[in-house]
């Protein structure tokens, strides 16, 4: 137990390294790209104090190299889940009673390890095994998630210090203990901070977790194990399962122990885990809490007022870095009829500079997809689009993957507004565009309040401040995260919570303390110091 009220080192964003040519961060990054692309790792699962190798192995192909192999990871079986939760049972009552500085120590060791010595192989690690170009693999893999794990501190002591008042007499408390069980982290491909930061805070906050990353994000999983270990993390707090989703989630729910699911995916995947939860909920001990942060159809609407080469400068960073795989990524615009053909001739200026390749070479800012599914549903759009009569392709189209998954970053123009690229979430290099009437403005805000099922990101571009008001106004549902003439991509942690409404989550804002308070069960304490001995109040006393 604590010996002092104590105050966490200072918080502040993890600067974000230049890799400038010449630096010694690039020259370090440069080669340890290198030596872990020659070598071929093997990656295990974690559960409890065991390293779970099954013998089962599946290869890690880099996305824009796909004939090349860089290890295999160890497929695990339900036995293993099944193990997984017992040990994370196991570890409980221990986790749960360590007290909150030492809990703070580990991740704050954690976040120390990936600033310093560990920098390099997690950047490199995203960058081969996602294909993170070597500015997206800095801000995502280090940077983010050093700062998840440094600011989830400073929100766990805020929250702790909520504490209620107290009259005459009386010391209310409230506790904020750990969920009653353990809980499940089910992580996406597209952020390796995402896919650390969704076990960290449940852990943080004292919860014991069965973790089950994306099959393509294994290899930066497995620099994220490492290094919680070497900060100490107990065994069984954070058990890393290589198993399939739907049967994973299968054993998870089924299980009366199951008090938590941190989630962050697809909204199909979501809603029918929701499903099952629902459908299995006379087996639980506690409601279990559900979190879940998941697609987007992005939008940027620029008024006739705007600066037509700062809406083209958002709308091709937020279209195609990391090209166009994260969820807040601009995936549809509106843009004033007035202002379209400046904006096309800066972009076509930008995108005429881009180059594409693998993330070894640093100057390439579009890499590859994912994978050959990802490439297939990409092309399938682009070639909807050269055949349809409501679209066009203004900018790229080419697909090509014979070494890599390769899709050029694409501009459609559709001339109608529900086109089907300007409704549903691609998850590529692929941007929408819908040009309308000066004189539509209004309509344009209603059209894009109601195109699409998703609310994560948005922007809107203006000038002019009554127009801005107006469109602020008019999209107060349609993001959680509103970008006033900036790209919708990019949330900083401590700076801009994250997440979105509607279809697209239950918005519970990460790296906020609004996130860590889904993790804990408040029990509140009333301590009477002189309690009363007698049952009659006052006025029953006869005149
Ligand atoms: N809102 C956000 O903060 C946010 C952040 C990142 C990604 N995303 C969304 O994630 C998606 C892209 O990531 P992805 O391709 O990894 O998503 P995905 O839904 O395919 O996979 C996410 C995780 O769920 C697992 N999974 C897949 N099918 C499952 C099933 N039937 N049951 C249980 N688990 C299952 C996967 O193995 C993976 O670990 C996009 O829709 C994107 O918008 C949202
Ligand atoms: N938080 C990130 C997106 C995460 C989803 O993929 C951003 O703001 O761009």
């Amino acid at each position: 137990m604590p010996k002092g009220i104590y105050q966490i080192p200072f918080v502040a964003n993890e600067e974000v390294k230049s890799y400038v040519p010449g630096s010694p961060e690039r020259e370090e990054l440069q080669a340890t790209y290198k030596k872990m692309y020659k070598q071929v790792i093997e990656v295990p699962q974690y559960i409890g104090s065991k390293v779970v190798k099954s013998g089962n192995k599946k290869e890690i192909r880099p996305p824009h190299d796909h004939q090349h192999i860089v290890g295999y990871y160890h497929e695990g079986t339900q036995d293993d889940v099944k193990a997984a939760i017992d040990a994370a049972l196991k570890a409980r009552r221990d986790w749960a009673n360590m007290s909150w500085e030492n809990r703070a120590a580990i991740f704050l060791k954690a976040a120390d390890l990936l600033a310093g010595p560990y920098r390099a192989r997690i950047n490199a690690a995203t960058m081969i095994g996602q294909s993170k170009n070597v500015f997206q693999a800095e801000i995502d893999a280090a940077c983010e998630l050093i700062d998840f794990l440094r600011f989830n501190v400073e929100f766990m002591t805020q929250i702790y210090a909520d504490q209620p008042i107290s009259s005459e007499g009386v010391w209310n408390r409230v506790e904020y203990r750990p969920l009653e069980g353990f809980t499940f982290a089910i992580t996406p491909f597209n952020f390796t901070a995402i896919s650390a930061n969704l076990p960290a805070s449940m852990a943080l906050m004292g919860n014991v977790v069965v973790w089950k990353p994306s099959d393509k994000q294994i290899y930066s999983a497995e620099i994220i194990m490492e290094v919680f270990r070497e900060a100490g993390l107990p065994d069984g707090v954070i058990n890393m399962v290589l198993t399939d989703g739907a049967a994973t989630s299968k054993t998870v729910m089924e299980h009366p122990d199951f008090a938590g699911l941190h989630f962050t995916g697809s909204t199909s995947v979501f809603k029918s885990l929701w499903k099952q939860i629902g459908n299995n909920i006379d087996i639980y001990k506690t409601y279990p809490r559900i979190v879940g942060e998941t697609g987007g159809k992005d939008f940027v609407i620029a008024h006739k007022s705007s600066d037509a080469q700062e809406v083209a400068t958002a709308l091709v960073r937020g279209a195609f870095e990391y090209q166009g795989q994260k969820c807040s990524a601009a995936s549809r615009a509106y843009v004033s009829k007035s202002l379209w053909p400046k904006v096309e001739k800066e972009m076509k200026k930008a995108l005429d500079s881009i180059t594409m390749g693998s993330p070894e070479d640093f100057s390439n800012f579009v890499t590859a997809v994912i994978d050959a599914n990802s490439f297939k549903k990409c092309k399938g759009y682009i070639d909807r689009a050269k055949k349809s009569k409501n679209a066009e392709i203004v900018f790229g189209g080419k697909c090509d993957d014979k070494v890599g998954y390769f899709v050029e970053p694409t501009v459609i123009l559709a001339s109608d507004p529900h086109y089907e690229s300007m409704v549903e979430e691609i998850f590529g290099p692929i941007l929408t565009i819908y040009v309308f009437e000066d004189k539509n403005w209004e309509k344009t805000l209603e059209l894009v309040d109601t195109t699409s099922d998703y609310a994560l990101t948005g922007a809107i571009f203006a000038k002019d401040r009554y127009v801005l008001n107006q469109g602020i106004k008019a999209l107060e549902n349609a993001a959680g995260n509103f970008y006033i003439n900036d790209k919708p991509t990019g949330a900083v942690v401590g700076q801009q919570p994250f997440g979105g409404a509607r279809a697209s989550g239950t918005n519970d804002k990460a790296g906020s303390a609004m996130n860590l308070m889904r993790w804990v069960s408040v029990r509140t304490v009333k301590e009477t110091f002189v309690p009363a001995k007698d049952y009659r109040y006052p006025f029953l006393a006869k005149d």
